[in-house]
């Protein structure tokens, strides 16, 4: 790999490319790296703003189609393969029609075909404001770590992956979690698995460390729940907007929810169903007042309230845009303007999704799209007509949340499956927590939280639609192995 920091295309030089990538993030760099598998006789250029890049390491398969992996940040000059000129510079315009792009240093690149991966941003509430943070990249994590060397109390604003990790991860500091919903990682989890979750945050110790999981010998709890049951008439009161397959308060009659959490500083106090009605910063701290009137003053606020797609550049033919404002692709991963593609944060998928799968803002996805649209763009070159990934026909997601394995399946909290579905749950404190999203007897999608061995059971059952209705709600009996029952 040739790397360019600015010594062999200067200023104002031109440069020609077979594929040009812009991005060092997981979606440009696997691209790249596609193109460079297919391609090696090509000239291959990847621009990033930033000299490191993300690369996947340590890619393990968790079931057929899901996988684990690490994601290692590396400088641009040893880990990328040699077909690949990379040059740290920032993409600025782009002339469509000429086939040619500008970047801020000045320089002229020419491109046969061009892949966009440039990411997204955080989409912080009251951005201008100092003492109001958010999680992106490195740089941001230091910005974080910066602050927490001089502060007490901070508050965490959000209920999504960023928030459950901080709220996990953070020590020593009074951590005040602000959050829309009744329940905890509401982005990734309903009540039922946040109570779940909730036990272990309890659990840390004072040092920080996991407590050993108490109740490991307690019993299972295999329980169904009904729609009806499910969207009780105070969750539609709550909920204007049905996230899917919520838990209603039926599921809390069985435990005692701690509402807030415990005294210690590293157990998060949890303001629910609330949101920020005023922020105003004085003598180097922050004054925050909920909509329930509660008051916070803390040192700081991390914002963790979603992204914004990233596309700071200009282009001769407007891009068609998705509704949340992504650059909008075909399954081919193409955008409207010839010859340009995009992939990862930065793009949303217009296509038509298959029955079990949904796009999230997740490397899972970055990497996906970014293969596919490396084969895309070689099928273009070479004149073949390729199909889009089967990857594409089930939402699979492999993550860690409150320190336990969590696996994510197809419509895991019943997205977009209207009224007409139940649940299944398996709940042994402590030890896992498996949801099984059922409608007309065939799995939709499934929660796995802890080591259960399941993933690749529920793939399959998610992809073949075997009726499960014969076998009740001994699909979850602990005594029965469904693994060798099915496969
Ligand atoms: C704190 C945090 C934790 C996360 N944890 C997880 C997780 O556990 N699991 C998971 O699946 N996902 C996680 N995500 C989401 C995941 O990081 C993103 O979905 C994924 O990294 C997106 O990859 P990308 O390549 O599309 O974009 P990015 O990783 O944002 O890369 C974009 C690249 O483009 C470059 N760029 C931007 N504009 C330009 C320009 N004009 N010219 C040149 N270069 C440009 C940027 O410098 C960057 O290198 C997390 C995200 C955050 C913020
Ligand atoms: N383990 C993993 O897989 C991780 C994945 N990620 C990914 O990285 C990206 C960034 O993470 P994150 O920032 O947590 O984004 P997420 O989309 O995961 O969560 C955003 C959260 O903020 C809430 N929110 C949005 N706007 C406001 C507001 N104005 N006031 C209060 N709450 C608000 C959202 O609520 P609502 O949904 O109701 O709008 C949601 O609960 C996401 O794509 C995420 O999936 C990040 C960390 C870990």
């Amino acid at each position: 790999m040739a790397s360019d920091s600015g010594d062999h295309i200067t200023q104002f030089e031109e440069h020609s490319s077979t594929f040009l990538v812009v991005g060092g993030g997981i979606a440009g760099v696997t691209c790249a790296e596609t193109l460079a598998i297919y391609h090696p006789e090509e000239k291959i250029t990847l621009i990033t703003e930033s000299s490191v890049i993300k690369t996947i390491a340590n890619l393990e398969p968790v079931a057929r189609y899901v996988y684990k992996f690490d994601v290692k940040e590396q400088s641009l000059n040893d880990s990328l393969p040699p077909a690949i000129l990379t040059i740290v510079d920032r993409l600025k315009t782009i002339e469509a029609l000429d086939h040619f792009v500008l970047t801020e240093n000045g320089r002229r690149i020419y491109y046969k075909y061009m892949c966009l991966c440039t990411g997204a941003t955080p989409n912080l509430i009251l951005g201008n404001n100092p003492r109001v943070i958010g999680i992106r990249d490195t740089d941001s994590v230091l910005t974080l770590q910066e602050f927490l060397k001089h502060a007490k109390k901070v508050t965490l604003l959000g209920n999504g992956g960023i928030a459950s990790e901080l709220a996990y991860e953070l020590h020593g500091i009074e951590v005040h979690w602000v959050v829309k919903d009744n329940h905890i990682a509401s982005t990734f989890v309903d009540p039922g698995a946040a109570h779940f979750f909730q036990e272990s945050i309890h659990l840390k110790k004072p040092d920080g460390s996991n407590a050993d999981k108490a109740n490991s010998q307690s019993t299972s709890i295999v329980k169904r729940l009904r729609y009806k049951e499910i969207q009780s008439k105070e969750l539609c009161k709550e909920n204007n907007k049905i996230r899917g397959a919520a838990l209603g308060p039926d599921w809390h009659r069985n435990f005692t929810l701690t509402g807030n959490a415990s005294s210690t500083t590293d157990s998060p106090i949890i303001h629910y169903k609330t949101h920020i009605k005023e922020i105003v910063e004085k003598n180097k701290k922050i004054f925050i007042t909920l909509n329930n009137d509660e008051r916070i003053e803390c040192d700081f606020l991390i914002s963790a309230t979603g992204v914004e797609p990233h596309h700071n550049y200009s282009c001769s033919i407007p891009f068609s845009m998705g509704t949340d404002g992504g650059i909008a692709v075909n399954d081919m991963m193409e955008t409207n303007v010839l010859d340009i593609y995009a992939a990862g944060d930065v793009c949303t998928a217009m296509w038509e999704h298959g029955e079990h799968w949904f796009q999230m803002r997740l490397w899972t996805q970055a990497r996906q799209m970014g293969c596919m649209a490396g084969r895309s763009m070689d099928a273009k070159l070479t004149n073949e007509v390729i199909y889009q990934d089967f990857c594409f026909e089930l939402f699979g997601h492999v993550t860690q949340l409150f320190g336990y394995p969590v696996v994510l399946l197809g419509r895991y909290n019943g997205q977009g499956l209207g009224t007409d579905y139940e649940l299944l749950i398996r709940s042994t404190a402590g030890k896992e927590y498996i949801k099984f999203v059922l409608q007309n007897g065939r799995l939709r999608g499934a929660i796995l939280i802890g080591n259960t061995e399941l993933a690749e059971t529920c793939e399959n059952l998610i992809l073949n639609k075997i009726d499960l209705t014969p076998y009740g709600d001994d699909i979850l009996n602990p005594d029965i192995d469904i693994e060798d029952y099915f496969d």
